[in-house]
């Protein structure tokens, strides 16, 4: 796969504000050949750190780092592992907003490699096509798993929406705790981060204020 193939599957445009930046020899690696290569550095880390890397506990780390970065936690990064989006005809007619709320978001901070906790709130209305229920689920995951700013993240959710939906119509509202400001460096536990993006009929206020009542509403099940 080639730099302008990956342009094709279209969550990565070049020259799009949004697109989380990769270098142009991105995919020459395959997965295997980057855990290996991960794990060797892994290793060096641990190394360098002063460990023992022939405890029993500690000599299978590299490896296991490794994967989780290729395979889970930065397995976003390849194309190939995007949700289809299937989406259906709006047969029922169904006009109103659709929320999908609560979200979870396991991310990961682009600035630290800490871990981003959180929760997603997802809303569209439809022009005519809709989208799975659990395709709003996996396309958070999906941008989650990259490297990545809360900002982006948002846009990114927003836009890879409404391409599937081919409505503007779309919104996304991010809360989240980002480990490298609760854990290291100014140590606030309490602090979150809310980012939102409002795409075409959302960026009328009353439609803001109807999302959020959505996401306000109390689940008792
Ligand atoms: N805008 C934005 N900033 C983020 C996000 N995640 C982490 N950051 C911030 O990125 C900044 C990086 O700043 P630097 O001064 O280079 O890093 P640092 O010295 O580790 O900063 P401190 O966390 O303040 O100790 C920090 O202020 C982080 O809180 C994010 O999703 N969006
Ligand atoms: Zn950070």
């Amino acid at each position: 796969m080639n730099y302008e193939e990956i342009d094709d599957i279209g969550d990565n445009h070049i020259g799009d504000v949004t697109r989380t930046p990769l270098r142009e020899d991105a995919f020459v690696l395959s997965d295997e050949e980057k855990i290996e290569k991960i794990q060797e550095n892994v290793l060096e880390i641990m190394q360098t750190l002063g460990l023992d890397l022939t405890d029993d506990s500690l000599k299978g780390t590299p490896r296991r780092v490794a994967k989780a970065y290729v395979k889970e936690l930065f397995g976003g990064l390849n194309p190939q592992n995007k949700p289809r989006l299937s989406t259906f005809e709006n047969n029922y007619r169904y006009n109103e907003m659709l929320v999908e709320k609560n979200i979870v978001v396991y991310s990961t901070c682009e600035h630290h490699l800490l871990p981003i906790i959180g929760r997603a709130h997802v809303a569209y209305i439809s022009k005519g096509r809709v989208v799975g229920l659990s395709k709003m689920n996996r396309i958070v995951d999906h941008f989650a798993k990259r490297p990545q700013v809360q900002e982006r993240l948002t846009r990114q959710v927003v836009k890879a929406l409404q391409e599937a939906l081919g409505t503007d119509d779309v919104a996304c509202i991010i809360d989240a705790k980002h480990l490298c400001v609760n854990s290291r460096g100014v140590k606030d536990i309490e602090s979150s981060t809310v980012t939102a993006e409002f795409g075409g009929a959302f960026k009328n206020i009353d439609k803001q204020k109807e999302f959020r009542d959505y996401i306000k509403l109390e689940t008792k099940f």
